[in-house]
């Protein structure tokens, strides 16, 4: 589902991020892991197309995702990848029901409100569709970002530190919800954190292990 090699990222300015080769069987719970500022967000964003490598190759799903056109990137992202970023950005000008509707409308295709009301309801959130965002708990807005990663099945879906300052409790459920929304879905789940509980729940996990930035470069997969 995922294979990386060589793969190096630089941001403006900074020295250059080199990642670990990596190979991904479908299905599999991937932790992006490492401590604050090793490149684990830059990882994700390389692996939905948000960033494009310096060197070396991101290929998800037998796609090269760096060799695509903008145009066409964000074509494959709407269609394959589901995002739980850190930062929820859901948008407070609209209800919970009109954040899960945008990623249709931004894919040009009918919203399946069907489709919405299943998520909500699947995720616990049936009863607040018609709220703004502002108006839902932290942990109910994550599982409103949660929905619309999921909406559109995506064949690989990516979580950004979803359990960071979360209690023990709420650690617990939300990895719980991780799994068994991407089991629905038939997705492939990578979860970048530095968060030990996260691996101590999923001891099956493979892991990918991100070296201190800047160099040297990462050791290899566990
Ligand atoms: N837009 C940017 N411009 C310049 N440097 C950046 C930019 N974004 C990230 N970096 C740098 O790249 C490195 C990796 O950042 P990244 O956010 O990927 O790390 P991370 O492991 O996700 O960190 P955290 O756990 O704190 O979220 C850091 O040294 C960071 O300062």
């Amino acid at each position: 589902m995922i294979r990386t090699r060589d793969l190096t990222h630089a941001h403006a300015g900074a020295a250059p991020l080199h990642f670990p080769d990596l190979d991904l069987p479908a299905g599999q719970t991937l932790l992006v892991r490492g401590d604050s500022g090793c490149g684990k967000s830059t990882w994700l964003a390389l692996a939905c197309g948000l960033l494009t490598p310096l060197a070396g190759e991101m290929c998800v799903g037998g796609v090269s995702v760096g060799a695509l056109s903008r145009p066409a990137r964000d074509r494959w992202r709407g269609e394959q990848v589901g995002f739980l970023p850190q930062r929820l950005r859901l948008s407070d000008a609209l209800s919970v029901a009109q954040n899960l509707e945008l990623p249709f409308i931004a894919r040009g295709l009918p919203v399946d409100r069907v489709a919405v009301e299943a998520v909500l309801k699947r995720l616990g959130l049936a009863g607040l569709a018609r709220r703004k965002p502002s108006q839902l708990s932290g942990g109910q807005a994550q599982r409103v970002a949660l929905a619309r990663a999921v909406l559109q099945r995506p064949a690989l879906l990516l979580a950004d530190e979803p359990t960071a300052s979360l209690d023990d409790t709420a650690c617990a459920q939300v990895l719980t919800l991780l799994r068994e929304t991407a089991d629905a879905v038939g997705a492939t789940l990578v979860v970048a954190t530095h968060d030990a509980r996260v691996a101590a729940a999923w001891p099956q996990a493979r892991a990918l292990r991100l070296a201190p930035h800047p160099l040297p470069a990462g050791e290899a997969v566990a």
